[in-house]
């Protein structure tokens, strides 16, 4: 399945991949974020049984980067690597730091070599990096990535807005990005942050079952998104 990031993706993110096909799946989101670290079954099981038509995207989020998944780099790779021979997988989403390495640049191309794209994610669980380090990051993640994510925690407004405005510098110099700001001091940005540019925004199904501090839910995030949507007309 293919999937572009030119536009906005708005992805539902969940452990479980019966949650696919819920009618709001079908009405809101336009891909599955399939978390594998959180499935209490084996993912790779119910990857092989999904007969869905929602494009998937695949992450197995390693422990040191805040997901559930111990394995090590050369395991968890190869489960990612797996994943998008599957005709479902439409984009594997692969840490910043892996992509880094010889082992991950290996990853990103038989990734691609399967047809999926490769989603470049960093995550700051504990703050927002300064505007220089957020440019410089969504940068280099843009360039061995697809998609360049940088996922923040703002503590404040100024946090927020720092994300916001390295949101726009990235796009206007050509780059492809998802932001967000974790936390409720950023919450807002999951729906301002894509009028700036930020092409993939995340919400589970199930609002009692986010992925990551201050998700909205699927419906909310859709509804937000879509009224504050620029007229490309105007
Ligand atoms: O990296 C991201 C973004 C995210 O952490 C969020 O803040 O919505 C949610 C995760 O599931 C996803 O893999």
């Amino acid at each position: 399945m293919d999937l572009s990031f030119d536009s906005f993706v708005l992805a539902a993110a969940t452990a479980d991949l019966s949650d696919a096909a819920d009618p709001r799946v079908g009405e809101h989101a336009d891909a599955v974020e399939f978390r594998m670290d959180l499935a209490d079954s084996d993912p790779e099981s119910a990857l092989g049984a999904y007969d869905g038509d929602v494009p998937l995207v695949a992450t197995n989020r390693a422990s040191w980067e805040g997901g559930d998944c111990d394995d090590d780099d050369e395991d968890r790779l190869a489960t990612l690597e797996r994943a998008a021979e599957r005709d479902a997988v439409a984009a594997v989403d692969i840490e910043l730091d892996s992509l880094l390495t010889p082992r991950g640049a290996t990853a990103a191309d038989r990734v691609r070599e399967a047809g999926a794209s490769v989603v470049a994610s960093f995550h700051d669980f504990e703050g927002t990096p300064a505007a220089s380090e957020l440019r410089e990051t969504l940068h280099e993640a843009a360039t061995v990535g697809d998609v360049g994510k940088v996922a923040v925690t703002a503590t404040d407004d100024h946090d927020a807005l720092r994300l916001l405005e390295a949101t726009n510098a990235a796009t206007t110099w050509g780059d492809t990005v998802a932001t967000m700001a974790m936390g409720e001091a950023g919450r807002h940005t999951r729906a301002v942050a894509p009028v700036y540019g930020s092409k993939i925004g995340y919400a589970p199904v199930r609002p009692a079952e986010a992925t990551a501090p201050g998700q909205y839910d699927l419906e909310t995030l859709s509804r937000l998104v879509g009224d504050l949507e620029r007229n490309p007309d105007t």
